[in-house]
């Protein structure tokens, strides 16, 4: 299990000013769970990953996995940021190869394994490319190809799919969700989109404006699939979500 105990992050002050990003944390992700976690612009949400990534310390608190505290990255935790990482004068397979390279897998197997991955993912084809020469939506499946190579036990996405066109980011959604199914990673995706929390977050995590403190954990697992974009209940969770971020207190009310 994953958990952050009471954790606080506020960063060194710049001018004089300290900047106040998360109060008093509390949540656990149990291995299995998809959780969303949404908030207004700056209340946190990217810093919560990077301290569950171990890339930051938190202030005051602890992050601890399997009830251990850590402070630095861990082989079971991946993270894919917003920009995805990708290294422009590598190919495609050489970067889907790099986490198993560094963890020096050798060659020949890491990039059976990155190819494996790719192809999966549609963009085994691709192999050759450099990033420049992809799509954003081909980018993002490289990044998450990346990540998903040295079978993580926890994936964070920040913000994965927001520069996508709406179809694009509906069918990569899609696609994350069955990852999730075959491969039973946890997943904490952290998005700006309410649609995208309530589709993907079986969990979902509602911060306040900065700075970030849990308004709400809303339970969206009614069924073992996403619920149905068209259907009634998708508009409730997602007008329930809504009226939490604009400062309501009562679910359902909208
Ligand atoms: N390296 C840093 N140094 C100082 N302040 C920072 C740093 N990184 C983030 N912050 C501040 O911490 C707060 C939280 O930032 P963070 O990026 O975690 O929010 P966010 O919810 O992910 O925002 P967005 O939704 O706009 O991406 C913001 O006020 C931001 O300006």
């Amino acid at each position: 299990m994953l958990s952050l105990d009471n954790v606080s992050l506020s960063y060194q002050p710049h001018n004089g000013l300290e900047t106040e990003a998360l109060q008093n944390v509390n949540l656990s992700f149990v291995p299995g769970e998809r959780w969303a976690v949404i908030g207004p612009s700056g209340c946190g949400k990217s810093s919560l990953l990077l301290l569950l990534a171990g890339l930051l310390s938190p202030t005051s608190g602890e992050i601890k996995l399997n009830n251990k505290p850590f402070q630095k990255p861990q082989p079971e935790i991946a993270l894919i940021l917003q920009d995805h990482g990708l290294f422009p004068w590598k190919t495609v397979l050489e970067n889907a190869m790099l986490g198993l390279v560094l963890q020096k897998v050798p060659k020949p197997a890491a990039r059976k394994k990155a190819l494996g991955i790719l192809t999966s993912l549609g963009i085994g084809e691709q192999k050759d490319k450099y990033p420049t020469q992809l799509s954003g939506g081909q980018r993002q499946r490289v990044a998450i190809a990346r990540a998903l190579a040295l079978e993580p036990k926890y994936l964070l996405m920040d913000e994965p799919f927001s520069a996508l066109d709406a179809l694009t980011r509906e069918q990569l959604q899609a696609m994350v969700f069955e990852l999730w199914k075959s491969l039973g990673f946890t997943m904490i995706l952290v998005t700006h989109s309410i649609e995208e929390a309530v589709f993907l977050g079986g969990k979902i995590a509602v911060f306040s404006p900065a700075p970030g403190k849990i308004i709400k954990i809303l339970d969206n697992t009614t069924s073992e699939e996403p619920l149905s974009r068209n259907s009634p209940e998708f508009y409730r969770q997602c007008s329930r979500v809504r009226s939490l971020l604009e400062g309501g207190n009562k679910p359902g009310s909208c």
